[in-house]
Formats: C-alpha cells, sequence, structure tokens
C-alpha cells in the first residue's frame, strides 16, 4: 500500500541539474504549475542554488536537497542544522551508520527529513565489487534499508527495481524515493537500475526522481505532464 498522504503530483521530483540559477529559474517558470517539487544537487547547490532551494521553499515549493553527506557524525550535525534552515523537505546522506545517526538527530525538531542513499542507480554488482564490497546490490541495498529503518531515518532513495523488497522491509513507515526514472524511450544515460514512470509507482516507490529526461526534454512541460499521466495511471 502507498502512503495515501502523498498528493499525486508531488510524486515527480525534478532534479534541476543546471548550470546556474539563471538556468534554474528559466526552466521553473517553464515547468509552471506542473511541477510542485524539484531537487538541487552538486551541480546547481555549488552554483547559487542553496539561496535558490531558500527561496523556492519559501515559495510554496516542496525542496529536495541532493548533498549525500558523509562526513564525521559531528560534521554531518552541524551540516544537518545548516540545511534545516533553509526550509527544504528532502536531504540526503549516504547510508553509513554513523553517519545516518547524526542526521537523524540533527534533524530533530525541524521540518527536514533525511533520505538515506542505498546503493547509486548507476552501480551494479561488478560496480560494487570493483569498490570493494562483497554483497550484490540487492543485498547491499536491504542491509542498509534495515541500518536506517532501525537508526529512525525518514526515507531511503534507491532505484525503483529494489523498491518491493524494500516495501516489504520498512512498511509504510519509510518515504521510497527513487531515481534512475525513465520514460519508455528516453535514454539511459548513465543509469543502469532503471524503470518506467509507471513501473516504478506500481513496485512501491513514493516519489520519483527524474533529470535529463525533463530537463533535455524539447518541451520540458510536456515531458513532465507525461509523466504525471503515468503516474495517475498506474495509481488508478
Ligand atoms: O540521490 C539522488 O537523487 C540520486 C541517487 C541515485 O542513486 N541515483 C541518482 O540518479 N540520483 C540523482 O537523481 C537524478 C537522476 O537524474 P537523471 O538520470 O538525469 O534522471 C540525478 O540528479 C542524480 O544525482
Amino acid at each position: 500500500m502507498q502512503p495515501a498522504k502523498i498528493a499525486p503530483r508531488d510524486r515527480l521530483i525534478v532534479a534541476l541539474d543546471l548550470p546556474s540559477v539563471a538556468s534554474a529559474e528559466a526552466m521553473i517558470d517553464r515547468l509552471g504549475d506542473s511541477v510542485t517539487f524539484y531537487k538541487i544537487g552538486y551541480q546547481l547547490g555549488y552554483a547559487g542554488g542553496l539561496a535558490l532551494a531558500k527561496q523556492l521553499a519559501g515559495s510554496g515549493k516542496k525542496v529536495f536537497l541532493d548533498l549525500k553527506l558523509h562526513d564525521i557524525g559531528n560534521t554531518v550535525a552541524r551540516g544537518v542544522e545548516s540545511v534545516a534552515a533553509l526550509g527544504a523537505t528532502f536531504l540526503t546522506v549516504h547510508a553509513y551508520p554513523q553517519t545516518m545517526k547524526a542526521a537523524v538527530e540533527a534533524r530533530t525538531g525541524s521540518g527536514l527529513k533525511i533520505l538515506a542513499v542505498t546503493v547509486l542507480t548507476s552501480y551494479d554488482d561488478s560496480d560494487l565489487h570493483a569498490a570493494g564490497y562483497r554483497l550484490n546490490v540487492s543485498d547491499l541495498v536491504e542491509a542498509r534499508a534495515r541500518q536506517a529503518q532501525a537508526l529512525g531515518v525518514d526515507g531511503l532513495v534507491s532505484s525503483p527495481e529494489e523498491a518491493a523488497a524494500l516495501r516489504k522491509i520498512v512498511g509504510d513507515r519509510m518515504n521510497l524515493v527513487t531515481p534512475g526514472i525513465r520514460p519508455a524511450g528516453s535514454a539511459t544515460g548513465d543509469q543502469k537500475r532503471i524503470m518506467t514512470p509507471a513501473r516504478a509507482i506500481a513496485a512501491g516507490a513514493d516519489y520519483l526522481v527524474v533529470g535529463r529526461p525533463v530537463m533535455e526534454a524539447a518541451d520540458p512541460k510536456a515531458a513532465a505532464e507525461a509523466i504525471h499521466a503515468e503516474i495517475a495511471q498506474a495509481l488508478a
């Protein structure tokens, strides 16, 4: 069962993977009411995007700050406190126990929710082995999900390929946020664990993170609306 409280149109999170605040503002204008939830990550965040995040949150949009924090606990905690003051809804950290514990403690009392990134969607088993891990992707995703749940983390980032298994582990208590979304016919790029929007929702994803299929579309608003239509059909 999907948590009923998420408005269908909030399930699409559009990644503003753009080089400047000016280009992001132009994209936000073009997308208009078709997007309620934006993600700001490395590219825009390091180019003035944190101030834009605060402004967007103040204007009524939801903001996912994808900063993928990972450091000693004290540094993570102080970083989370600063991010909480920006008014964002979600913040990513890597799914390491010290990092997750520090982030959860530091966000307590704020409106910020912590998402733990399990295994990046550009990784497959051989990439994990090359990085020194002995577990395969699905086992590591599940092990990290159990640790995140035990530490009180608010949500998980994984591929939609793992969503059904994760839903069985965490029930409705954690948000499942899935990048690696590719509408039929769109270029895969560097993603390795992908699904269409409809299949991701059917697998149990709460939120779909979509970057290039919207950012690089000839008509980004039409691309976003097509994803909304797939989501609505999958939820019906
Ligand atoms: O944390 C993320 O958002 C994230 C985690 C992950 O495992 N894979 C992943 O692609 N992402 C982000 O999701 C977005 C996907 O973008 P596209 O591949 O262009 O749709 C990018 O901004 C990535 O940084």
